[in-house]
């Protein structure tokens, strides 16, 4: 039996075949490519892969997104299935004010989080951090319920944003550093240092609400610029969405896969 699982995000499609529908299968083909370049999967990589019996996705990059990637689909029969963020899922339940309004790849890769957490044999608060076109910063309790969460501006569209508001700001990137001494350097470090801020400030808020220190785990293509400027230890967990994508379609699809 084959899986297959994508992740849909708003700079590139992230896609994995897994020789079944539940945690721990084991990867048999990956791969990354940018949105412009969906045309390319069915005839590309995707033309070399055994069928897959069941597929399951998170998309937040809209319908028409959606649509281009189902039609790449076609050289299989198989129906497409994409996660909508719930009240619960695999032991998570939802605070957000409308459940279904969560981006659906925050949901799965907290579900990803949760169950990663809970195989390290403690069950406690975690803290999700997710870098990829946009920053999500995600606080779940010891309960598995997701408090609520922190949108940023990732990288590149802070850089856009400074660069397209004023006049002396198209400079190269930088490096991380305490005190920056050039433009570029700065940028890089302001960029750098609002994330971290953003996470520490969300890690104390969880402190605060659940008495506990939370696992912090991060995820996303542009989780390792991250994980050095860190103010705590976190964890990089590259496969997160993934990880939860498995959790959900072993509950969806059982024994069938
Ligand atoms: N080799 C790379 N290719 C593309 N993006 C990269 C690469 N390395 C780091 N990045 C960063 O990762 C971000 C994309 O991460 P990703 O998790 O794919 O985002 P999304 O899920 O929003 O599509 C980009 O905004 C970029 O800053
Ligand atoms: C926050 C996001 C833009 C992140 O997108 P990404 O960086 O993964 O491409 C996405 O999860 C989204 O569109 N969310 C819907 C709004 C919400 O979660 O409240
Ligand atoms: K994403």
């Amino acid at each position: 039996m084959h899986f297959l699982a994508i992740d849909v995000g708003n700079t590139r499609l992230k896609w994995a075949m897994y020789d079944a529908a539940q945690p721990g299968a084991a990867v048999l083909a990956h791969g990354v490519e940018f949105l412009d370049n969906i045309e390319r999967l069915a005839e590309g990589s995707w033309a070399e892969l055994p069928e897959p019996q069941h597929m399951l996705g998170c998309v937040v990059a809209g319908d028409v997104v959606r649509r281009r990637v189902q039609a790449q689909m076609d050289i299989w029969d198989l129906a497409p299935n994409w996660v909508v963020s719930s009240n619960a899922e695999a032991g998570l339940t939802n605070g957000y004010d409308h459940p279904s309004r969560l981006g659906t790849d925050r949901w799965v890769a907290m579900v990803g989080a949760w169950h990663h957490v809970l195989a390290q044999g403690r069950q406690r608060p975690v803290v999700v951090v997710m870098v990829g076109t946009a920053v999500t910063v995600e606080a779940i309790d010891a309960d598995g319920k997701f408090l609520g969460g922190l949108i940023l501006p990732g990288h590149g569209i802070m850089l856009k944003a400074l660069e397209s508001g004023t006049a002396g700001l198209h400079v190269p990137t930088g490096e991380v550093r305490p005190f920056p001494t050039n433009t570029s350097d700065a940028l890089t470090s302001g960029g750098t240092y609002a994330i971290a801020g953003a996470v520490e400030r969300m890690v104390q808020h969880v402190i605060a609400h659940c008495g506990q220190e939370p696992a912090c785990v991060m995820t996303g293509g542009a989780g390792w610029k991250m994980m050095p400027s860190m103010t705590r230890p976190f964890e990089l967990v590259e496969n997160l969405i993934f990880d939860g994508l498995l959790h959900i379609a072993h509950s969806r699809f059982g024994s069938k896969a």
